[in-house]
């Protein structure tokens, strides 16, 4: 492993600011960056635009397996094909579908070495919720994020605000608490921190302090 690119994986629930702190560190360090949930959500998308049922195993890690992805991480672009899906990937509903489709074995096992493929010099950092545990088990540094549940569905209620996007906070909360049970209670790959990761609550912090936290850690397991 040591003669690959280092890897610093960050795992953790939806809205527990994985996104925002990792695409920063990535920032911050210079390295590559993987959002892996980008890669579940397109498969959604593409199930839901061609008519594939979010149960069909197969016809899912079909379409896993022939993702034509392109990401452009200066612009935050994403393609699928000749369609920019950037917005449409984002929806409540493609959020909701890629939990489904990501339960199933044979699409994760699909979208495996397209994940690791993003690991190049001088580093990754790699976002999601099975980056230390499976996708990157000898990642340098493994960082699992939490947040109080109240806390998540706070973030995403303004997050949909700034959108103009109505929501209710206890329904989003509802939502959260769902997505997080069929996350962590699924057979393969369930949300969990590896047994070697650092957990990191973001609940009390600001954006900035949660950067900091993490780039802290990051620096103590790199000795950078
Ligand atoms: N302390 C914090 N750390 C990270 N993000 C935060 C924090 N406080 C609020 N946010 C906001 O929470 C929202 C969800 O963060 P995001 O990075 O998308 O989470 P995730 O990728 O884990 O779903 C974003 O709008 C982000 O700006
Ligand atoms: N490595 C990953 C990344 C995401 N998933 C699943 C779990 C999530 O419910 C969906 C969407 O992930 P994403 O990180 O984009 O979602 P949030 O922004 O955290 O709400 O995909 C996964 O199972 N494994």
């Amino acid at each position: 492993m040591s003669d690959q690119a280092p890897v610093v994986a960050v795992d953790g629930p939806s809205g527990s600011g994985k996104g925002t702190v990792s695409r920063a560190l990535a920032t911050r360090l210079g390295w590559h960056f993987l959002d892996s949930g980008a890669l579940y959500r397109l498969v959604a998308h593409a199930a839901l635009d061609r008519g594939v049922a979010l149960d069909d195993e197969a016809g899912l890690a079909d379409l896993a397996r022939h993702l034509e992805v392109r990401f452009d991480t200066d612009s935050d672009r994403i393609w699928l094909g000749d369609e920019e899906v950037s917005l449409a990937i984002r929806s409540e509903a493609a959020g909701d579908a890629a939990s489904r489709v990501a339960a199933l074995p044979g699409v994760r096992e699909a979208l495996l070495q397209l994940q690791r493929d993003f690991r190049a010099a001088p580093g990754l950092v790699a976002d999601g919720r099975d980056m230390g545990s499976v996708v990157f088990p000898a990642a340098e540094v493994k960082i699992f994020l939490t947040a109080s549940a109240g806390e998540r569905a706070r973030r995403r209620y303004n997050q949909l605000k700034e959108k103009g996007i109505e929501a209710d906070i206890a329904e989003l909360v509802a939502a959260i608490e769902a997505r997080d049970k069929r996350d962590m209670e699924r057979p393969v790959a369930p949300l969990k921190p590896a047994e070697d990761a650092v957990e990191l609550d973001t609940s009390g912090l600001d954006i900035e302090g949660s950067i900091a936290a993490a780039l802290g850690i990051v620096r103590g397991r790199l000795g950078a």
